[in-house]
């Protein structure tokens, strides 16, 4: 098979041919500045208003409380930090997971050596569920901040994001989720979740690579984040990227009219994804939980051998996966979400993750499993420990 058989898409998608139309006018004739008075440059500010308006509509929020960053992880940090700093005044204190994304992750390791802060990490099942007796104890008079991230990146684990609202709301604390992996995959209605703050991406869903936004909830003292113009109702400054919005506001009005869809097919490609593996590579198991999981994913241990040979050997058969999230693919610890499920580092190094989109095929899933099947068994025969767990049996 020459074809790229792309099973990545919790890395990124592909931008949708609808989405670059959308976004291509507006670097070359509509090239006007938004903040600009003339007539020719208000098609800008429309476009983006527009956007803007799409993105809130989808999300079930108000379009004064979108704004618009460069990234998921810019959304990420300045939820977190711009929330310490409003805050300090109440306490120093975050409660956070710890199988976060490390735009979370690392934020909040920032704010605890640099900045005086107190993070808890609450730890999850089994399956990936946050453990909500633990997040409730944790909760002090100085806690300022929950972030519990919507759907995990790597095994596809949905948090019972309604409880931690309520949670929060409880005790008058903070709730914000990265939902970088869920928005267009899950339905979201951040009202009905009570959810105050929300980071998403374009990126994952099917837009441009380099827009996100954080979703602010009227009313909260939260601080601008970038320091300059009035952008962004002046808490975001630095001209807009127009045809990056653009190609956002395209991407979520796409990715709601055909949410239903799009995941009843990719639940049935998982679903059956998930059956073949584990019925045909013995010494394997599924990590994450078995249905509260994004519509995409699969993420599987196979024991007794490495991940990274696994995808190296799987990219010479054309198929692009990954052994945990994008950017620590490149390096040798094991993920830290798998360790936080309760694997030990032996099968977490093991590990595959494919993350499907509705474009897949049953005939590309039956090549993968092929290919998984053969270099499992390859890898095998070569892996000294499963030739002393053979010559043990
Ligand atoms: C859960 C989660 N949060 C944050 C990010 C970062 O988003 P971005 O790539 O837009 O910075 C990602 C992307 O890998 C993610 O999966
Ligand atoms: S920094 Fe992106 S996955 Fe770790």
């Amino acid at each position: 098979m020459e074809k790229k058989i792309y099973l990545d898409n919790a890395a990124t998608t592909k931008t949708r041919p609808e989405v670059v139309e959308a976004m291509l006018p507006y670097f070359s004739q509509l090239y006007g500045n938004p903040s600009s008075v003339y007539e020719f440059a208000s098609q800008n500010k429309k476009a983006l208003d527009e956007a803007r308006s799409i993105i809130a509509g989808a999300i079930g929020a108000e379009s004064s409380e979108v704004y618009f960053t460069a990234s998921g992880t810019e959304a990420d940090n300045w939820a977190l930090i711009a929330t310490a700093e409003a805050y300090e005044g109440k306490g120093k204190h975050i409660i956070t997971s710890k199988i976060e994304h490390h735009a979370v992750l690392h934020t909040c390791e920032y704010l605890q050596k640099k900045r005086g802060y107190e993070v808890t990490y609450i730890d999850v099942d089994e399956n990936g569920i946050v453990k909500l007796d633990q997040l409730e104890k944790a909760i002090r008079p100085t806690t300022i901040l929950i972030s519990i991230m919507f759907a995990n990146n790597e095994i596809g684990t949905i948090q019972p994001i309604k409880e931690i609202g309520a949670i929060a709301k409880k005790h008058n604390i903070l709730f914000h989720t990265d939902a970088v992996q869920a928005f267009g995959q899950l339905d979201i209605n951040v009202e009905d979740l009570g959810i105050d703050m929300m980071s998403a991406s374009a990126h994952k869903l099917n837009g441009p690579k380099g827009i996100g936004f954080l979703y602010i909830k009227k009313g909260i003292k939260i601080r601008s984040f970038i320091h300059g113009g009035a952008q962004e109702r002046g808490r975001r400054a630095g001209t807009e990227n127009v045809p990056n919005v653009v190609g956002f506001g395209k991407a979520v009005e796409i990715a709601m009219a055909t949410m239903e869809e799009r995941t009843k097919k990719e639940i049935q490609l998982r679903d059956y994804l998930i059956k073949r593996v584990l019925a045909e590579v013995p010494y394997t198991r599924l990590n994450g939980h078995r249905t509260m999981r994004l519509p995409n994913n699969a993420n599987f241990s196979f024991q007794f051998i490495e991940g990274e040979s696994l995808l190296i050997m799987l990219d010479m058969s054309n198929i692009c996966a990954s052994s945990g999230s994008a950017c620590t693919s490149g390096s040798l610890d094991p993920s830290h979400v798998l360790l936080a499920i309760g694997l030990p580092h032996e099968i977490a190094h093991g590990s595959l993750r494919l993350t499907l989109s509705a474009e897949n095929t049953f005939e590309e899933i039956d090549y993968t499993v092929e290919k998984i099947k053969e270099i499992v068994d390859k890898l095998r025969m070569m892996s000294p420990l499963y030739e002393d767990f053979v010559r043990r049996r």
